[in-house]
């Protein structure tokens, strides 16, 4: 098993999990706590809001009821004047003055009467100012004159007495509806009770109610500079407020023109169109949602956290599993363990992966098995084949080789491994066989012969290379494959020599004579010295095996060649070319005579009967001589040697004749 692959990963993935679900559950339990609390904020602005505007319309409804109220008693003093004293002013004074002090209240500043043309005819109380005074031009007189009922003043600061004052009047009709008289009564707006009252419904310690006309004049306010001036004098804008002075009502949050943020309500009064309003900065409307938001959000940060370590324990120690099976695994590659912790898992997603392990190693350990045997097996064959096995590198090194390089060169496989092939074979043999591998090298399979001395004795080695292609089309590397040759090469020289023997007799057969000849003519022409040739045939030959046998015959041909090779001289060439037929080349004959000499010599040899299995047999030959010339090819010579022979044997056999060209 290899420990040079990559290490396990270490346990991060369990812990990165584990946080990773930390955090989420974390942030998920805030956002939750978050998002609620913003729901309840909005929930809280809401009910404050529609609290305040509850208020202030209950505020208004109460201004409204105390306006319409007054309204009428004034309109009711004015209808209850009896008709004679509608323009007598001296009488009308004690009337009134009995009549307000029926109403047993002290709310109206003063009840002053004005005639039909707007002069003052009537106070009740005693004016600190001028007493002429007309009141043709206010608001109320034209009003009540004109529609000849009872009306309210917008806001008035009083000319007479610096109060703030309203004023209520009612017309006083005579009998042609014609306006007589208009009795008002002016109300001091901030002592009457009337505004005062409802200061109290102040929201908050911060809060303030404020009053306007509809077209913006502030009538009452706590800040007093600001009193009788248009809302638009402070500079800024106040959304609430344009928003309530173009029809508006209701609540809304609106930033003030002071920069801080308030829930504002608005509500006009039935009577007179006024806006009364309410402002309730946001700082102190929600200071109790802002203790709220804190404590929830440490209660909501303190649950997250304890929620985010429990899914960091849950995820760890449901990782655990996972844990211990990298374990497992670890503990198996590093050869600590078999595969067979992985089988009895759990009964659970992660033993199902184990036992999945298991099943793929056991798998992976039965191949591993059967390829080490398999290899076992091929070792043991290329390790006994009388064949070198290798695989060469490309920069001539052996990567491995089989058992047969130790037992031929003394190499053993685990030394052979990187070894240069100039080292195992010897620089001379490697500088041989380069470039037969460069070829190997080039894509092509090669065979060839090397001769190498293999412990001490010289070998005939046949290599074939074989290229490692690689799926790229190039060559990795090459195999080798080397038998000896050397006794192959032996037989096939055995064989060849065999070729050129005469197998019967031994001496020469027709292809080594024609080959002798061909060399011994060369010679001849080189050398000027004519060869001769002696053509023979035994007389008779047939009768011999006829009478005898085969067998016979066979040992009369076999003694006839000996006969032939001991008679003549050891540059001679004695070969039998078929059956009966032989021939004799004597190089450097000479002469004639020389030839005739030889040839006489052989017909007397062979006059000495043969001695056979069958005793003995008489035989004789006839030989038919020629000599070479120059220009005499080998055939011609051969013909003419033919030609004597025949002549010979016309001659009456066991003798010679010489060719006459
Ligand atoms: N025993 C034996 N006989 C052979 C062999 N080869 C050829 N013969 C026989 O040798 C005889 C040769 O006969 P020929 O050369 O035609 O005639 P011959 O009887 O010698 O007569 P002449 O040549 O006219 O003197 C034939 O009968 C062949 O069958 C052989 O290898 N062994």
């Amino acid at each position: 098993m290899t420990t040079s692959a990559p290490r396990l990963a270490s346990g991060n993935l369990k812990l990165r999990l584990a946080s990773v679900a930390a955090v989420l559950v974390f942030a998920a339990t805030l956002l939750v706590t978050l998002s609620t609390l913003a729901v309840a904020e909005r929930g809280m602005k809401a009910v404050i809001g529609d609290q305040q505007y509850t208020l202030l319309s209950g505020a208004a409804s109460f201004m409204d009821d105390r306006l319409v109220e007054r309204l009428a008693q004034v309109n009711a003093l004015a209808t209850g004047i009896p008709p004679g004293m509608r323009t007598d002013w001296q009488a009308m004074r004690p009337f009134l003055t009995g009549q307000v002090r029926l109403w047993g209240a002290d709310e109206y500043l003063n009840i002053v009467v004005f005639d039909g043309k707007g002069d003052l005819r009537l106070s009740l109380r005693e004016l600190p100012g001028p007493a002429a005074l007309n009141a043709r031009g206010t608001d109320y007189f034209e009003r009540t004159l004109e529609t000849r009922k009872a009306a309210i003043s917008r806001p008035i600061r009083s000319r007479l007495t610096g109060n703030h004052i309203v004023i209520f009047s009612a017309p006083v009709l005579d009998q042609t509806k014609k306006v007589v008289a208009v009795v008002t009564a002016s109300v001091d707006l901030r002592r009457s009770g009337f505004l005062r009252q409802i200061s109290n419904l102040k929201p908050g310690k911060t809060g303030y109610l404020f009053l306007m006309t509809a077209e913006g004049v502030i009538i009452d306010h706590p800040d007093e500079t600001r009193l009788f001036q248009h809302v638009g004098a402070t500079p800024g804008v106040n959304v609430g407020t344009e928003r309530a002075l173009a029809g508006f009502e209701g609540w809304l949050e609106a930033r003030s023109k002071d920069g801080s943020d308030s829930i504002y309500a608005y509500k006009r009064l039935r009577a007179t169109n006024w806006i009364l309003a309410a402002r309730f900065p946001t700082a102190e409307a929600f200071a109790p949602l802002d203790a709220m938001r804190r404590n929830a959000f440490f209660s909501a940060g303190g649950l997250a956290l304890a929620a985010g370590l429990l899914a960091w324990v849950l995820v760890f120690q449901l990782l655990a599993p996972l844990q211990s099976l990298r374990d497992n695994v670890a503990a198996i590659r590093a050869d600590d363990a078999g595969i067979e912790v992985l089988r009895d898992g759990r009964r659970d997603e992660i033993g199902e992966l184990g036992r999945a392990f298991h099943a793929l190693m056991a798998e992976r350990e039965q191949s591993e098995r059967e390829r080490a045997a398999s290899e076992k097996r091929l070792q043991l064959i290329t390790d006994n084949l009388p064949v070198l096995i290798s695989y060469i590198d490309r920069e001539h090194c052996f990567c491995f080789g089989n058992a047969t390089y130790d037992k031929w060169f003394g190499v053993t496989a685990a030394a052979l491994a990187g070894m240069p092939i100039a080292k195992v074979l010897g620089e001379e043999t490697a500088a041989d066989i380069y470039p037969y591998l460069e070829q190997a090298f080039g894509g092509h399979s090669v065979t060839h012969e090397v001769r190498i001395p293999v412990r001490g004795d010289p070998r005939i080695l046949q290599a074939t290379y074989i290229p490692d292609h690689q799926p790229d089309g190039s060559v990795a590397g090459v195999y080798s494959l080397v038998h000896d040759m050397t006794h192959v090469k032996e037989v096939e020289e055995q064989l060849q020599q065999l070729a050129r023997v005469d197998t019967l007799t031994g001496i020469a057969n027709r292809r080594m004579f024609g080959e002798t000849l061909h060399h011994a003519l060369d010679r001849a022409r080189r050398s000027s010295k004519p060869l001769g040739l002696a053509y023979l045939d035994i007389d008779h030959f047939k009768r011999i095996n006829d009478s005898h046998g085969h067998g016979v015959g066979d040992e009369v041909l076999k003694e006839f060649a000996r006969r032939l090779t001991v008679g003549v001289r050891a540059t001679d060439t004695p070969a039998r070319l078929s059956g009966d037929e032989f021939v004799v080349i004597f190089e450097e004959i000479g002469t004639r005579a020389e030839a005739e000499r030889l040839a006489g010599k052989i017909v007397e040899a062979m006059r000495v009967p043969f001695r056979t299995s069958a005793g003995l047999v008489q035989a004789s030959t006839s030989v038919g001589l020629a000599l070479s010339q120059p220009r005499l090819e080998q055939e011609q010579l051969l013909a003419a040697a033919d030609s004597a022979l025949y002549a010979a044997k016309g001659q009456g056999r066991d003798g010679f004749a010489f060719f006459e060209g």
